[in-house]
């Protein structure tokens, strides 16, 4: 890659080339062109008056693009070098001679167009230096009026400065039609901008102001510039969008110390000026020799006078409070006798400033901490809840997590914060989460008795139970989610919907009956059942749903609950409680064939359906639950057919099985084992999601042994070594392929059987030839090994003279291979 070039603002662009390519002396052509490609003003001209025209490239485009024989002037303070079909002439177009010569060359005719490309050539001898760019449009519309033809159009460029609006001002009361564009070749890192003005009015008097710079800028012009917000807030610098300050052209200005000590309006000076210099002038100066010999004008101060520019806030105040100080020693405070009033009105001011200054700085402090600290708690809120997306992506979130991080302690503006929602509809989320229900009831006892009955309790208590209301309707939300994506996840809470069901049969009710009447209570002293639906509007409850469907999932039970399955019955309900009953004495007899002597009760975890717990009280049992091992191990085992299918998949279940079926262990063991703490939980009160949680984390564990694992482990390999879907794939189509086959041949043997030119024998012995020709397998290709070596050595192809399949070796792996054989023999 070539080194590039470095050019002043990257010049030697595409347009630069162009323009070299086709002879336009400078890249400027294209402006010009893409302007009157977008207007088409100069194919419609005649006289064309190109004002600023140095090297030429426009009068270049204009003879080429005017109609043949226009007029063609252009003028300049450079000389332009002839162009054909052009004049040019050297002079200054804000100049009177200047505009004689062009009347000299127009005549009596008028321009259709008048051009100005001019920059000021700010930085030379020019006297034209003062006049800024925006001065020298005006001054090409001044001329412009003058030679325009009335519908002439004018076309300008001018920088986007303060000034730009008062020209367009300007352009807009003498054409009719203005607008300002930017062309393609106009570098975008220019200010400059071209405005097209169309439809000259050729007004027979034009007011003097709109063409005189003093009053057409004056007018407009910006009002003081505001020195205040300079001293007051430094710090915060605005940025320069209405480019340079015009007339701006000295950059650093100073003025005497004592220039400030004695000025009306130090805010003024602080803000616009760079420097207060201590120096002595030529002739002296009392004032500034007094003041610096001054004790209060400390180096510090006279370090903060040498550059205005950089000081903060800090500075100022200590310049300011400088001043007021040397202003009192000086006697400016005396001269109220003389000028009393103006005396004490303007340290005054300047006091207040000071005092203003303050509050101003304390209160903008103030705001500013505010700011940052709401700021920092967005920060904080926004991480948190990324953080929490990222978890429940990864399935990392505990469901106590969402709770606690999504409604926090207020919940308001938590993302998922259901607190309207809870205020209307969540009745039916108080009947799941029943510690809900518990505190409420507690806390209505321990109002009644007297106890917390203070508001700051009630007002806890009302919060905890808010908030375990929204964690319970949170883990609802996350598990329908799951349940919405996960398949396996539907069926198995299906099933453990079912068997919940089987197993709450007594003591479901125990809860629905407490629970009713604990909303009857709540009826009575609240709202009533009925209202809530409609307050519910929100919320379209399909758990009632679920309650139908019986161990359906809910989509399951939404599907069945179509009205053409209203007339197909079901199984009765007794009958599966028959059922149910039937399989378990059939498990019964099965676990304990031998030991028949023993009751149905003393198995606990299989009586438990079967008997109320007051009849376990009568005979001293205890009833112990089943556990969840257990409960799936039921759900798993098909009975309809009257058969149990026990498959022992698991090492625990093989290692029970070995010791069950050796007589390590007998029934007896598994009851005692049967009492552990995982039978006794109090689960009552609990949260859903607490409980779902323990289940998945807080199992027993079982003993496995060395012989029960290696069972499992073969019982495994033998169901691996099963064919595969592919293997029996592929015996299918074989097995079609031979019918196939057949069917062909009892095709053609049928066809023999009709063929009459032929004996039977013949028909025999054809037919057996074709059988034993579909019967004989094609012998296996032999494949050839060749060893690539010689010309076989890195042949991308079939090798020479080798026919058939074949397999090209590697010398060298041939002798590897050898190498180890014979090592492995010696070694035995
Ligand atoms: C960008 S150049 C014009 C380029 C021209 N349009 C072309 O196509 O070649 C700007 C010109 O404005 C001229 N200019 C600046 N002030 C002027 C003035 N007061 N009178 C005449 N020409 C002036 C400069 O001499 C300079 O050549």
């Amino acid at each position: 890659m070539g080194i590039q070039k470095k050019h002043g603002k990257g010049r030697l662009d595409k347009w630069y080339k162009l323009a070299k390519e086709k002879g336009y002396r400078a890249r400027a052509a294209f402006k010009l062109i893409q302007l009157n490609k977008k207007y088409g003003f100069l194919e419609k001209s005649k006289v064309l008056l190109d004002l600023c025209a140095a090297p030429g490239s426009w009068c270049q485009v204009a003879a080429e693009t005017m109609p043949e024989g226009s007029l063609i002037v252009g003028v300049d303070l450079s000389p332009i070098k002839a162009i054909p079909k052009c004049i040019t002439f050297q002079s200054d177009i804000t100049t009177d001679k200047c505009r004689a010569t062009i009347r000299q060359y127009l005549k009596t005719w008028k321009a259709d167009t008048v051009l100005h490309d001019g920059a000021p050539n700010v930085g030379t001898a020019w006297v034209q230096d003062s006049f800024n760019q925006a001065e020298l449009a005006l001054q090409a519309m001044k001329l412009a009026t003058e030679f325009l033809v009335e519908g002439g159009t004018f076309v300008t460029k001018v920088f986007r400065s303060k000034d730009y609006n008062n020209l367009l001002w300007v352009f807009n009361q003498l054409f009719t039609k203005v607008e300002a564009t930017k062309p393609p070749s106009s570098r975008n890192v220019s200010a400059e901008i071209f405005v097209v003005c169309r439809g000259f009015k050729a007004p027979k008097r034009i007011d003097p102001k709109f063409l005189d710079p003093r009053s057409v800028f004056a007018e407009l012009s910006d009002p003081t510039p505001n020195n205040e917000a300079k001293v007051f807030n430094p710090e915060v610098k605005k940025r320069k969008r209405d480019g340079y300050e015009e007339g701006n052209y000295t950059q650093f200005k100073e003025v005497p110390a004592s220039e400030f000590i004695q000025t009306t309006d130090p805010i003024a000076i602080l803000g616009s000026l760079n420097r207060l210099n201590f120096e002595q002038p030529p002739n002296g100066d009392v004032a500034l020799a007094a003041l610096d010999k001054l004790p209060e004008t400390t180096q510090e101060i006279r370090n903060c006078c040498a550059d205005l520019r950089v000081l903060g806030r800090k500075e100022f105040r200590s310049l300011l409070r400088w001043r007021l100080k040397v202003r009192e020693k000086f006697g400016f405070a005396t001269k109220k006798t003389a000028n009393a009033a103006a005396a004490e009105e303007e340290v005054a001011e300047v006091e207040s400033m000071d005092e203003e200054l303050k509050i101003q700085e304390e209160l903008q402090e103030l705001s500013e901490k505010e700011t940052s600290r709401k700021k920092r708690e967005r920060r904080r809120e926004n991480e948190k809840k990324q953080k929490e997306i990222i978890r429940m992506q990864l399935h990392m979130t505990a469901p106590t997590e969402i709770g606690l991080e999504q409604a926090g302690p207020n919940g308001e503006g938590s993302m998922f914060g259901l607190k309207a929602i809870d205020k209307s509809g969540a009745v039916d989320k108080i009947a799941k989460g029943k510690m809900a229900i518990l505190t409420e009831a507690d806390a209505r006892k321990d109002q009644d008795s007297g106890f917390g009955s203070g508001e700051n309790d009630e007002e806890s208590d009302n919060e905890q139970d808010r908030l375990d209301r929204e964690l319970d309707s949170l883990y609802e939300q996350y598990q329908n989610r799951k349940s919405d994506a996960d398949a396996k996840f539907r069926a198995k809470k299906a099933r453990k919907e079912h068997g919940d069901n089987e197993w709450e049969g007594f003591s479901a009710g125990e809860h629905d009956s407490e629970d009713d009447d604990e909303l009857e209570e709540d009826s009575s002293d609240e709202s009533s059942d009925e209202e809530a639906p409609s307050k519910r509007s929100l919320l379209t409850n399909l758990d009632s749903n679920e309650k139908k469907s019986g161990g359906l999932s809910r989509r399951a039970a939404q599907f069945f609950d179509q009205d053409i399955f209203k007339d197909i019955g079901g199984l009765p309900e007794e009958e599966d409680e028959e059922e149910v009953d039937a399989d378990l004495d059939r498990l019964n007899s099965i676990i304990q064939p031998d030991d028949e002597a023993e009751s149905k009760d003393d198995l606990p975890e299989l009586a438990e359906d079967a008997e109320s717990e007051s009849d376990d009280d009568e005979k001293g049992f205890e009833v112990v639950k089943r556990t969840d091992a257990e409960k799936q191990w039921e759900d798993e085992a098909p009975r309809r057919d009257g058969k149990l299918d026990i498959d022992i998949i698991t090492a625990e279940a093989m290692t029970l099985a070995q010791q069950i079926a050796s007589g390590e262990k007998t029934t007896r063991d598994l009851i005692d084992e049967g009492f552990n703490k995982y039978a006794f939980k109090d689960r009552d009160g609990l949260p859903e999601w607490f409980l779902d949680d323990e289940k998945r984390h807080d199992k027993p564990h079982r003993p496995i042994t060395a012989a029960g694992a290696a069972a499992i482990k073969e019982k495994l390999r033998a169901l691996n070594a099963r064919p595969i879907k592919k293997v029996r794939e592929a015996k299918d189509r074989k097995k079609f392929k031979a019918a196939q086959r057949l069917e062909k041949l009892r095709k053609k043997s049928a066809m023999l059987q009709d063929e009459e030119g032929m004996t039977e024998k013949e028909k025999a012995q054809s037919i057996m030839k074709l059988m034993s020709k579909a019967v004989k397998k094609k012998p296996q290709q032999q494949v050839k090994v060749v060893v690539a070596r010689g010309g076989n050595r890195g042949i991308a192809g079939r090798p020479r003279g080798v026919k058939g399949k074949y397999k090209i070796v590697d010398a060298r792996l041939k002798k590897d291979t050898r190498a180890l054989k014979r090592a492995a023999k010696k070694q035995k």
